[in-house]
């Protein structure tokens, strides 16, 4: 079997009393898209967190390439190419769409971010905005503010920027939260074909996405996994479905 590009084992993090990663063990293997599902805070976003190196862990481990990283910064990971796709609200809204990916694409560079002035001179740095731009379909609007793009343009934005960051793996928490039907569907799409890229850790409470895209499903229930398999399996896996699908199974 292919080695997994991420290892997660026995990783533990608590706020005060409150468990919310215990003792999770989860990989992440080269092709796939690992969907992490379970009901609101269940600790699916605070495990992205302890990954990408924003939360410590308490206890465990967290292999990325066969290499132990717990021990390595948030900067440091990304480094090795492991980030956290970029929210909206971490956009800069009075930059142009390319001026954002222009952004992530020079913080790949390690460069502390400089003046925008300067960056914006760097032809590489233009053609590979471009390029990223290009990949999610926004290439046509590369030079709109981003506070004049669409919520659904500003999703694909992110994407975009993660690109910029050369990633390893795609972590990624609730790409399609706030689309709509069409932008959901374009969005499937795309990671559809973005996983031969880098695998994908998907949060994601769209279901529907989840079950078209996931090649395995973690299911999450107070910092625990309570179930992992394939869409058909959790769909009809009787805990799952009491304790997180609900009526949706039924
Ligand atoms: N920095 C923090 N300090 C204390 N408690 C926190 C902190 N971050 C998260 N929590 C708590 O940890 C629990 C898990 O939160 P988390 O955001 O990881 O859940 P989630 O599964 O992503 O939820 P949702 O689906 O609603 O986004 C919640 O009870 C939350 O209030």
């Amino acid at each position: 079997m292919t080695e997994p590009v991420l290892e997660l084992s026995g990783l533990s993090k608590s706020f005060g009393a409150l468990k919310v990663t215990d003792a999770v063990d989860l990989d992440l293997r080269p092709g796939e898209i690992h969907a992490l599902i379970g009901p609101n805070g269940a600790g699916k976003s605070s495990l992205i967190k302890l990954v990408a190196g924003e939360l410590a862990a308490d206890a465990g481990s967290i292999r990325f390439d066969g290499r132990e990283i717990s021990d390595l910064d948030q900067i440091e990971r990304a480094r090795l190419g492991l980030t956290r796709t970029f929210q909206v609200s971490s956009l800069i809204p009075e930059f142009s769409a390319r001026g954002n990916v222009m952004f992530a694409a020079q913080a790949r560079r390690k460069s502390i971010f400089g003046f925008f002035r300067q960056v914006s001179r760097d032809r590489e740095l233009i053609d590979e905005a471009m390029e990223a731009l290009d990949r999610v379909g926004l290439s046509g609007r590369a030079a709109v503010r981003v506070s004049e793009l669409s919520h659904g343009e500003k999703r694909l934005l992110e994407i975009a920027m993660a690109l910029a960051m050369r990633p390893r793996i795609f972590l990624m928490d609730e790409p399609m939260a706030g689309l709509g039907q069409e932008g959901s569907a374009k969005l499937i799409g795309f990671l559809d074909k973005l996983r031969t890229q880098a695998p994908i850790l998907l949060i994601e409470h769209d279901m529907d996405a989840v079950f078209q895209l996931a090649d395995r499903i973690s299911v999450l229930v107070s910092g625990k996994i309570i179930a992992r398999g394939t869409a058909d399996e959790i769909r009809n896996h009787p805990e799952v479905r009491t304790a997180y699908l609900g009526e949706d199974a039924a």
